[in-house]
């Protein structure tokens, strides 16, 4: 069993895709834990439809943990067995608290919590006041830190983060990926748990686990929510990249597979940090939806942020 965590947009999804292309012969089984109501995660990763199992609309470190007790059962109790098991978590999700649920199941061993940093936003994300500390605990988790999107930052911001990172997880292999490549031993090899990648929660007693990230006095997950726009018309293009560069500030991620005029095959979008990108879906990718554009947005947005982007998004359909 591996653990793929890290946050909101960090390039789990990325990573994960890249092992399933890499991964002749083996069979994987991958478990998709997405926070919002529709599980977009399950819907970009490009394997047959029957090795994902969902568990959308919650986070499986908290709210959602009895499924994810459930799933891990249906998997052992499978007449063969996949030889690797990848539980992606949600970006909000506390991968330690996911991967001691996973122990506790005498069918599978850890073999590595991988946790993808997303190197151009760290700083930000480790200084914001709501999401500071959960992104340190994920970090703090990792057996192996992935350093996504270097090619997006400068040379001094990379060694930042590096230090940054030796601070928070001493003991974590570190490797850097360009979209999610990094080596399949990662996933495959049995981390050393008495040495140097093992995480002092992982050598020491099971803690209670329970993930207490708080923002203002409040549990994380309430101060953090999420909301879906679904359309049968397609969109504008050039009106719905608009509309998704100009979001409200408490805005953390959006994501979704859309219909856009002009253009037969579904685009998949991801707004991480400002950037925007719109782009054709795989064809590998199975179970992008007939026709309809679903998007999920995830942040502190009040009832008036929700309103306007859902206005937003009414004026960018194709008419
Ligand atoms: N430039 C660049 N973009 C990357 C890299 N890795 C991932 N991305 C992009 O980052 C965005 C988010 O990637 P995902 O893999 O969906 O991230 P995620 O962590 O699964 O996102 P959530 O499940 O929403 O938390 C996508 O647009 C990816 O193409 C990289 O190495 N370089």
């Amino acid at each position: 069993m591996v653990v793929v965590g890290g946050y909101l947009g960090a390039g789990k999804t990325t990573l994960l895709n890249r092992l399933l292309g890499n991964a002749a012969g083996l069979r994987i089984a991958v478990l998709v834990n997405d926070f919002g109501e529709i599980n977009i995660d399950a819907a970009l990763i490009r394997t047959r439809s029957d090795d994902v199992i969902q568990l959308e609309n919650g986070c499986v470190c908290c709210s959602i943990g009895d499924r994810l007790v459930q799933a891990l059962a249906e998997v052992s109790d499978r007449e063969e067995r996949p030889d690797l098991l990848v539980i992606e978590a949600s970006g909000v999700s506390d991968p330690m608290r996911i991967a001691q649920v996973g122990m506790l199941d005498a069918a599978f061993r850890l073999n590595a919590v991988v946790v993808a940093v997303d190197v151009p936003q760290l700083q930000a994300h480790l200084e914001h006041p709501l999401v500071g500390d959960m992104v340190r605990q994920q970090i703090g988790a990792a057996t192996a830190l992935v350093l996504t999107k270097c090619d997006l930052a400068q040379a001094p911001d990379v060694q930042h983060a590096l230090q940054a990172l030796r601070g928070l997880a001493p003991r974590a292999a570190v490797f850097r990926a360009l979209q999610g490549a990094i080596p399949m031993s990662v996933f495959l090899d049995e981390a050393d748990h008495s040495g140097r990648s093992a995480p002092a929660w992982l050598r020491g007693p099971r803690g209670s686990g329970r993930w207490q990230s708080m923002a203002g006095g409040a549990p994380l997950h309430e101060a953090i929510g999420s909301f879906s726009f679904r359309s049968a018309t397609g969109f504008h293009k050039q009106r719905l990249k608009q509309v998704l560069r100009n979001m409200p500030g408490g805005l953390l991620r959006a994501k979704g597979i859309v219909h856009v005029q002009g253009e037969a095959d579904a685009q998949e979008f991801h707004v991480v940090g400002g950037r925007v990108r719109v782009a054709r879906m795989p064809a590998v990718t199975l179970s992008a939806p007939d026709q309809e554009s679903v998007l999920v947005f995830i942040g502190c947005m009040s009832p008036d942020d929700r309103a306007q982007i859902t206005r937003q998004l009414e004026s960018a359909l194709a008419a």
